[in-house]
């Protein structure tokens, strides 16, 4: 904080002339003290704890986003490209430590990876909406542990969207009003024109109102950037969207400076002359005048409705039927009691249904049992004519048994007799 000379008034009595009020002295402070300190603590405390900060890209694939992300905080990240053939968008989440003099910096980088490429590009949205819904459920999810910690939590709810748009110079594309409409209540869209370098001057003034001008007719809400604020009005910001934007970490010798741009057969572009492009502006809006403000934004706007929904859900409201204002302790009574009405009365649908199982299966094992018992009958009397059929043939068989065997003895009788009669007569013939 600047120092900087201060009157203190002493109290001159009322009978005195008011020529000594001349005389008053100015002493300069050299030091502060009093309520004045106040911010100095928190200054210290967001020095001591660090800032955090997490951005999500949204662009097709090879639009420029890692060039971007590196070109703002103006480090190499070293990203691999990817591929134009992922079958599904997909995000890749890179958390970094980073430190500027004694400013450190927790920044998450969220990318698609993909965005795009399908021919079928209805779900594209869908991994995206569906990631920040879960970064504010974890937060929920904090909030409502009775042992928070807040410190050691890695607040991972997205504070800003850069939405990449290609620079066709024409107008926005389907997927764009579609991914936007689905996330413009849970996050702060900041639109960008990838690549403005291959766009022309006056191109791009049309691109940009174009721009501007569907987003309005598609409802679509981007990030307000209050014009109130001091910073945010010196450089008039708003008027410029959607920035236009180029990224490079190529340093490119301009006069005789080096510079950060694009070089090209026809000249240099300068990614941090403002005459040239956007990319200042963006840099000064994510890191110097409003970073804290998409924080803010983030948490009471974003995250409250996404809360407010959760908790609706869960059956917690502010005011009872009678619109009458219904305590927490009211409300977890009602739900205990509701709850426990519904496991009695599930118990007793289970009961009755139990019973009503068991009296069919009863029901069905007796005719089981009756059918059985008929078969059973019906064998028996078979299986007793069968017993009565070959007891009678069994008799028969007897009987011809015995027949045969008389057959037999008259027979060997007869033999035996003719034998004896040979025999008596071939001794009479001697
Ligand atoms: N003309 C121009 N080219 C750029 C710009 N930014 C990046 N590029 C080039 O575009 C190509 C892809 O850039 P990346 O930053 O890797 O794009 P990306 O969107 O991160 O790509 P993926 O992560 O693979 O989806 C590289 O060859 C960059 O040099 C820009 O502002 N203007």
């Amino acid at each position: 904080m600047a120092e900087k000379p201060v009157c203190i008034a002493t109290q001159v009595p009322e009978d005195e002339d008011t020529h000594k009020e001349e005389n008053i002295r100015c002493l300069t402070m050299l030091d502060h003290f009093g309520f004045e300190c106040l911010p100095l603590q928190l200054v210290n405390k967001s020095i001591q704890q660090g800032f955090s900060f997490n951005i999500l890209c949204v662009g097709e694939t090879g639009i420029g986003k890692t060039t971007l992300i590196d070109t703002l905080f103006n480090i190499n990240f070293k990203e691999h490209k990817s591929s134009h053939f992922h079958p599904n968008v997909g995000l890749k989440i890179q958390t970094y430590e980073l430190q500027e003099t004694n400013i450190q910096l927790k920044l998450t980088v969220v990318k698609t990876v993909g965005y795009g490429d399908q021919i079928n590009k209805e779900a594209s949205y869908q991994p995206i909406v569906d990631y920040l819904d879960a970064q504010f459920e974890a937060y929920l999810q904090e909030e409502l542990k009775i042992k928070r910690s807040y410190v050691k939590y890695h607040d991972t709810r997205i504070h800003v969207c850069l939405y990449f748009i290609a620079p066709t110079g024409h107008s926005l594309k389907s997927l764009d009003l579609l991914t936007m409409k689905k996330i413009d209540s849970k996050v702060n869209i900041v639109p960008l024109i990838a690549k403005a370098d291959t766009i022309s001057k006056n191109d791009l003034q049309m691109f940009k109102s174009k721009i501007m001008s569907e987003l309005a007719d598609n409802g679509i809400q981007i990030y307000q950037i209050p014009e109130d604020d001091e910073a945010s009005a010196l450089v008039s910001v708003s008027g410029h969207l959607p920035f236009a934007v180029v990224g490079s970490m190529e340093e490119v010798k301009v006069g005789k400076r080096m510079v950060r741009g694009r070089q090209y057969p026809w000249g240099v572009l300068q990614v941090e002359n403002e005459s040239h492009c956007d990319f200042v502006k963006l840099r000064d809006l994510l890191l110097c005048t409003n970073m804290e403000d998409l924080k803010e934004q983030t948490h009471t706007r974003h995250y409250e409705s996404y809360r407010s929904y959760r908790l609706k859900k869960m059956g917690f409201t502010d005011v009872g039927p009678d619109n009458q204002p219904i305590s927490f302790q009211e409300i977890y009574e009602a739900k205990r009691k509701e709850f426990s009405e519904q496991c009695q009365r599930e118990e007793e649908q289970l009961k009755q249904r139990f019973m009503q199982r068991v009296k069919e299966k009863e029901a069905a094992f007796k005719e089981a049992e009756k059918e059985l018992q008929e078969k059973f009958e019906h064998l028996k009397r078979i299986q007793e004519e069968e017993t009565v059929k070959l007891e009678e043939e069994r008799r028969q068989l007897e009987e011809e048994i015995i027949d045969f065997y008389k057959t037999k003895a008259a027979s060997e009788s007869l033999q035996a007799q003719s034998g004896t009669n040979i025999k008596k007569d071939k001794e009479r013939k001697k």
